[in-house]
């Protein structure tokens, strides 16, 4: 928290998913506040996915609702919008575009029409690649690809789906910087991974969501 219990940000309220007559989670609530970095932990299937595209307002829940400046995000649509960055598991990047041409499409589609592009891709190690096609490049370059918005981008709220995957160990500390230097600016960031966070350290708020068999299984 940078400041003592500041207004919150995100708010889940008694949010209940249920998926395949199965109940991920029920009555969920929790405050993502300035400063906060949350991590959804839990093991595959738990519901981290179908979590983070309720707060992100890209799928509804059963029952509950999420507020943003303390009004449900359906009624705040627009403004939603543009706190919002969400990076969802899947990145997000052609293959057949370059990586040039993949990150001014995804930055243009958010109002940046004359981002330094090559600066923005050198920050996430992809110098010297700019030309090449996404689908030439490894798994790990081509997340890079997807989090290249996180370094150009004016949304408080990031909700993001396993940043890590695929992302070497110097990728993962300079993202931790990028989640800590977001946090220190009044901003918040959700994520989920099955890694541990070094750097972030202290600042972290974890929330585990449980494997809740069917009562058939
Ligand atoms: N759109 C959907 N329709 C039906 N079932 C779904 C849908 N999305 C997810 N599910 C189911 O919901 C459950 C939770 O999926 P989810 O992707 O949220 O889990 P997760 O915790 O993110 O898993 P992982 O760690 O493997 O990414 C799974 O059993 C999945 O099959």
């Amino acid at each position: 928290m940078t400041e003592q219990n500041p207004k919150p940000l995100l708010q889940a309220q008694a949010l209940t998913c249920i998926r395949e007559e199965r109940i991920l989670f029920d009555e969920l609530s929790f405050d993502v506040g300035p400063g906060d970095i949350l991590q959804i932990e839990g093991p595959n299937g738990a519901g981290k996915t179908s979590l983070l595209r309720i707060l992100a307002g890209l799928s509804r829940p059963y029952s509950g609702r999420v507020c943003f400046n303390d009004r449900a995000i359906e009624d705040v649509r627009d403004e939603y919008h543009e706190a919002l960055l969400y990076l969802g598991h899947l990145p997000g990047v052609k293959s057949e575009l370059s990586a040039e041409e993949n990150l001014d499409f995804n930055l243009k589609i958010t109002g940046f029409n004359d981002a330094p592009i090559e600066q923005i891709l050198a920050k996430v190690n992809l110098a010297g690649f700019e030309d090449h096609p996404a689908g030439h490049l490894s798994a790990g370059q081509h997340r890079r690809i997807a989090l290249a918005r996180l370094w150009h981008t004016d949304a408080k709220i990031w909700i993001v789906d396993e940043p890590l995957t695929a992302i070497d160990k110097k990728g993962v500390a300079e993202l931790e910087q990028l989640f800590l230097d977001h946090a220190d600016r009044g901003g918040c960031v959700i994520l989920t991974t099955h890694q541990d966070l070094q750097l972030v350290g202290d600042r972290l708020k974890k929330l585990r969501l449980q494997y809740h068999f069917t009562e058939e299984a």
